[in-house]
């Protein structure tokens, strides 16, 4: 698919969820590496680096989008010609989008064994990784019953009661202000994660803290899956994640807020929940408490400070 498409797909939300927008923008520098005509290998880099930016310009909050493309890129770093280069990308785009699709799995095993048999589960928006947890465990036998969320505005629930219904799951489809009115009845907490900062801080679909936060109360565990190209390198120079605010008419029909003039709709489209609302956080390394969001970044995913100033000499070469 050409790379301007697979952007607009994840701009209007065709594509999404962190780990899909990942995967699509993977994808989609190994086949756009592929339409490069030349061989000059200088302006094979500035025609990636293009590619790259106009990937990463598609939506700010999901952390696995910069963290593929890093991949994918860096990967032609030490190629001294362009056919060594687009190999260097097709491999790098095959390799993760092969580990993305095993985290998934490796975090539906890790993640099922937190449920029990007899567990009601509570879900919030449609994350491949949540659900694999939940479909892992309902796959071994165990009788559950999940909670799953409308999702104002967008209405990701949809996604995610199709997909349980189509494994035969019982399911109730709420509200999202009808979280408090359930949770006690609720054993556990699974959701998906956009983003997490070095301080274990959760970065996911708005009314996620809420959510955390009225499990919190009624003691109900929260767990969130998140696969580590999930976790947020840059929250280490104090980086903050933006937080995506999206067209108000998600919200509110035009016509009504033509006649408002005095109401501004706000939509932002994530929130932040506190490492201290989150009881674990299930990643294909294994469940980890969120306080150890900096080794992952630190050791498994090889981000160091240093790492800052060798990207960012990388970046001055690509400027080149
Ligand atoms: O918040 C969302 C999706 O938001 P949007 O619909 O706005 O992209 C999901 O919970 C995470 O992306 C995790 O999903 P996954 O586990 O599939 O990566």
């Amino acid at each position: 698919m050409l790379l301007n498409e697979t952007a607009e797909q994840i701009r209007s939300m065709e594509i999404r969820g962190a780990g899909r927008i990942a995967r699509a923008a993977a994808a989609a520098l190994k086949d756009h590496a592929e339409t490069f005509e030349g061989s000059d290998i200088r302006s094979f880099r500035h025609f990636m680096g293009e590619a790259a930016c106009t990937l990463l310009a598609t939506r700010p909050t999901a952390v696995s989008l910069p963290n593929a493309v890093r991949f994918v890129m860096k990967a032609m770093e030490g190629a001294g010609n362009v056919p060594e280069a687009q190999a260097a990308i097709r491999r790098a785009a095959d390799s993760f989008l092969l580990s993305s699709k095993h985290a998934i799995e490796w975090i539906g095993e890790i993640g099922a064994r937190h449920i029990s048999d007899g567990d009601v589960v509570l879900t919030h928006c449609n994350s491949e990784a949540a659900l694999a947890c939940i479909l892992t465990a309902h796959r071994q036998g165990k009788d559950l019953e999940v909670f799953a969320t409308e999702v104002r505005p967008r209405n990701q629930g949809i996604l995610t009661i199709r997909a349980l219904n189509d494994a035969g799951v019982k399911t109730n489809y709420i509200v999202d202000s009808a979280v408090r009115s359930f949770i006690n009845d609720v054993d556990l907490v699974v959701t998906g994660a956009d983003a997490v900062t070095v301080n274990g801080a959760v970065v996911n679909k708005i009314g996620t803290s809420q959510i955390a936060l009225a499990a919190h109360e009624a003691r109900t565990t929260m767990l969130v899956a998140a696969e580590t190209y999930k976790f947020a390198p840059r929250s280490i120079l104090g980086e903050r994640i933006e937080i995506e605010e999206r067209q108000t008419d998600e919200v509110l029909d035009p016509a009504v807020a033509a006649t408002l003039p005095h109401v501004r709709v706000r939509n932002p489209a994530f929130d932040v929940t506190p490492a201290r609302y989150v009881d674990e956080i299930v990643t294909e390394m294994g469940a980890i408490p969120p306080t150890m969001a900096y080794i992952i970044i630190r050791d498994h995913l090889g981000w160091g400070i240093e790492e800052f100033h060798k990207n960012f000499e990388f970046n001055e070469r690509m400027q080149e």
